[in-house]
């Protein structure tokens, strides 16, 4: 597999089919009115997001995409066909960008979370359409619209509750192997690791994902080793693990490696310090390490850090690392839903053409199902009721970014945007 993280896309959605200019011909028929049917609608492109892909390899070689456009109109008041809708397949954890006005369009943070980021152009009308009292025959149809073009910029940042950050050789890929499903190459050589991989932990029926990126070495930010290139793939973890080697082949101390690998996080993104961070020495098993242990514990709770000494190879201290992580995952998974509203996908600002945006967001469905039981199928309170709540909540004003007329789609409801509030779309 060849991991790419980052592709630019050129779209082009489906033009609309034209309307076509036809008479009805019929015997005994001598002037037949206009029965020129309307053209069909051009297919849209669709970035959908799926498990089981990991990268965006196949994506980054594709460049250019267009959709079907509509089918022509015909004799008969005959519509034409729709054009079939595109369909970009990107790994979970992929954000989509409008590359030319540098807009965030969606994150694509769940399994099976789609959004349409160019629409098909609509079908021209055919003459039966213009039809009027003063104008029998009318001999004009409309061309159909044309489907909206954009350059994309996907940039996939890994979806995980845990990053392992360090050295080279430190330890993370068989940390990795040992607690995960994964099996990632482990190596004695460092950079073994060339890509992130990522694990689930099963644990005491809860799962979580654990991500292992490759090793930064002292002036990774400018460049050297791997650089921090995928330092990319822990910004969104809610807990990094630095592991530290405490086996004696190293030029500098442990404790020093630490504070280098502290040090190119804070090059990078002085936000991966605020992260939960634990401290894990590696490689217990190893005498000299479990010797050395005691006092770089000491030295870095002295400073008020959390640490861990582990053994992939024994087992030494996996559980109790494993129990702490677990707590913080379901800890921080807690403050998250209470920290929303964060919608995503994100609308664009001052959106002008209207698209539809699925908001994945927990508290809004929330709130959606609570409006709805209690005013059981009454549609024109259901909607002042859920406007109120949404104004109060401090939601609306995502919306007012929208165009006009965008569907807005949470859980199994669909509303749409009419500039003021939401009202329910009905099929
Ligand atoms: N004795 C001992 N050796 C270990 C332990 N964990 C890893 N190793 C060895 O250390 C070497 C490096 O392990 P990896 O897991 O590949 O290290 P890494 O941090 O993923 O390295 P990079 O991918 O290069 O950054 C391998 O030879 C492992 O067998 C451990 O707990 N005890
Ligand atoms: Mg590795």
């Amino acid at each position: 597999m060849v991991f790419v993280d980052r592709a630019l896309v050129r779209v082009k959605a489906g033009k609309g089919g034209d309307g076509a200019v036809s008479f009805r011909r019929e015997k005994y028929v001598p002037r037949g009115g206009p029965d020129g049917g309307s053209g069909g609608k051009g297919g849209s492109i669709i970035v959908r997001a799926v498990s089981h892909k990991r990268t965006l390899y196949d994506v980054s070689l594709l460049h250019f995409v267009e959709a079907e456009p509509g089918g022509p109109g015909s004799r008969g008041k005959r519509q034409g066909k729709d054009g079939k809708d595109c369909v970009i397949e990107v790994p979970v954890g992929t954000q989509v960008f409008d590359a030319e006005r540098e807009v965030l369009i969606a994150d694509l943070v769940k399994d099976g979370m789609e959004v349409i980021v160019a629409r098909g152009g609509r079908g021209g009308r055919g003459n039966a359409a213009f039809a009027s009292p003063s104008n029998r025959t009318p001999r004009i149809a409309e061309k159909g619209e044309q489907g909206e073009e954009k350059v994309l910029r996907l940039e996939l940042k890994t979806i995980a509750e845990v990053g392992l950050a360090g050295f080279p050789n430190a330890g993370k890929s068989t940390l990795l192997s040992v607690i995960s499903n994964a099996k990632p190459l482990i190596a004695d050589y460092p950079f073994s690791t060339r890509y992130p991989v990522l694990g689930v932990v099963e644990r005491k029926g809860d799962r979580f994902f654990v991500v292992d990126i490759p090793g930064i070495i002292k002036d990774a930010s400018k460049g050297a080793g791997l650089g921090l290139e995928f330092l990319r793939h822990i910004e969104r973890v809610q807990v990094i693990l630095c592991l530290v080697d405490l086996a004696p082949f190293y030029e500098d101390e442990p404790l020093t490696r630490f504070r280098v690998l502290l040090e190119e996080f804070t090059q990078y993104s002085p936000a991966l310090l605020k992260k939960r961070i634990f401290v894990v020495g590696t490689k217990l098993d190893v005498p000299e390490a479990k010797q050395a242990f005691p006092s770089f514990k000491a030295a870095l709770q002295k400073e008020g850090w959390k640490v861990f000494g582990i053994s992939s190879l024994t087992g030494e201290g996996i559980e109790e690392l494993l129990d702490t992580l677990q707590e913080s995952v379901v800890e921080l998974r807690k403050q998250e839903v209470e920290r929303e509203p964060a919608p995503v996908p994100v609308a664009e600002p001052e959106a002008k053409t209207s698209r539809v945006y699925r908001f994945e967001s927990e508290f809004l469905r929330r709130l959606v199902e609570e409006v709805a039981v209690s005013v059981q199928g009454e549609s024109k309170v259901f909607e002042k009721q859920l406007n109120q709540r949404l104004s109060e909540s401090g939601f609306m004003k995502y919306f007012e970014r929208m165009a006009l007329g965008s569907t807005v789609e949470v859980g199994p409801y669909r509303f749409y945007w009419d500039g003021k509030g939401l009202k329910i779309l009905g099929e």
